[in-house]
């Protein structure tokens, strides 16, 4: 769906992003990570022409984006970042609105699609008249990720978004996202720093640094599979979240109704034994049994880094 070949950015004669290639596949859930000043915001930033690439080519849907009017681009995009930037005189309505207004839509659909994302993002009806000031700041989030979604963008990009959220209300909005992810099927690319809200969130991550990508792939081959020591080192740092994995076991977190022949694990076993199991065998599903060695379901890699978070 969108595609870089040797994508450059300089600020100041320096690369920004070097000669990067990336492919971002329409319905993946797509996180840029890396260390600070990477490159991240930069390569997010270029897909909706926020940033002008200077070499190389970026194409969406199969054509060049400097093709494209850069409005209409991005309304083809919805955009959320950190800062939020919901307008401040604008009700919460009128925030989420913003785009459908733009493309001009009838009242009673605007009125509609803004009910129905307040429930998709757990927001309640009679916050429909407040203005940004008078609500939390996850409420602010939703209602910036809200707007971001409200045309039925074809790519969602964004920044950081909970980046100043508390962890609890962080963990809910990433479960909120999955669960947007997997209802819509929406192409996502997210930047964050957070190397475990990019395991729980990703089907593709990629790490960057010094403007260029390390490794690219599923979540279980970074860990599994670094390419170098720097993946290594990088990934290494997030040790409190496979202690946490501790706290869940496999009978809980697995997949109930699918099963898979291949020698099973039993439910007791802790998340952070399962994950060791996954690594020595090279796999991202282990069937799970009860005591009296019953199928109870199939446990996979991502739903173990999901279920962490409720440990
Ligand atoms: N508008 C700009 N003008 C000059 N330099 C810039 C500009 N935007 C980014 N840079 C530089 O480009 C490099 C990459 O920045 P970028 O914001 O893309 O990194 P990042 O990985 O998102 O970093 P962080 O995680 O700290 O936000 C940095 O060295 C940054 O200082």
């Amino acid at each position: 769906m969108i595609q870089f070949n040797q994508v450059s950015k300089y600020f100041a004669g320096k690369a920004a992003v070097d000669a990067i290639n990336l492919h971002i596949a329409a319905g993946e859930f797509t996180v840029l990570i890396g260390t600070s000043g990477s490159g991240k915001s930069t390569t997010l930033k270029m897909i909706n022409r926020l940033i002008e690439h200077d070499k190389g080519t970026i194409q969406f849907a199969g054509e060049e984006i400097r093709s494209f009017n850069p409005q209409a681009l991005r309304r083809r995009m919805g955009y959320a970042i950190q800062s939020i930037g919901l307008f401040p005189h604008w009700t919460v309505e009128k925030n989420i609105a913003t785009v459908p207004e733009l493309l001009k839509w009838p009242q009673a659909q605007k009125q509609a699609r803004i009910s129905e994302l307040l429930a998709l993002l757990n927001l309640e009806e009679d916050l429909r008249q407040r203005y940004p000031h008078q609500l939390s700041g996850g409420q602010q989030q939703r209602v910036g990720v809200a707007r971001a979604l409200a045309a039925d963008p074809e790519v969602l990009l964004m920044d950081e978004p909970f980046g100043a959220l508390d962890p609890v209300t962080r963990g809910a909005l990433q479960q909120e996202m999955l669960r947007i992810h997997r209802l819509s099927g929406r192409t996502i690319v997210l930047v964050t720093h957070d190397i475990d809200e990019a395991l729980t969130l990703a089907d593709n991550i990629v790490l960057m640094d010094n403007g260029r990508i390390v490794q690219q792939g599923r979540p279980v081959e970074l860990l599994t599979r670094p390419a170098n020591d720097f993946v290594r080192d990088f990934f290494g740092r997030s040790e409190l979240g496979v202690r946490l994995l501790s706290l869940g076991n496999a009978g809980s977190a697995a997949r109930r109704g699918e099963w898979l022949e291949e020698t099973p694990v039993e439910a007791s076993m802790s998340l952070r034994e399962a994950l060791s199991l996954f690594i020595a065998r090279q796999t991202d599903k282990l069937p799970v049994m009860d005591a009296q060695g019953v199928p109870l379901g199939v446990l996979h890699f991502s739903d173990l880094l999901r279920q962490r978070e409720n440990a």
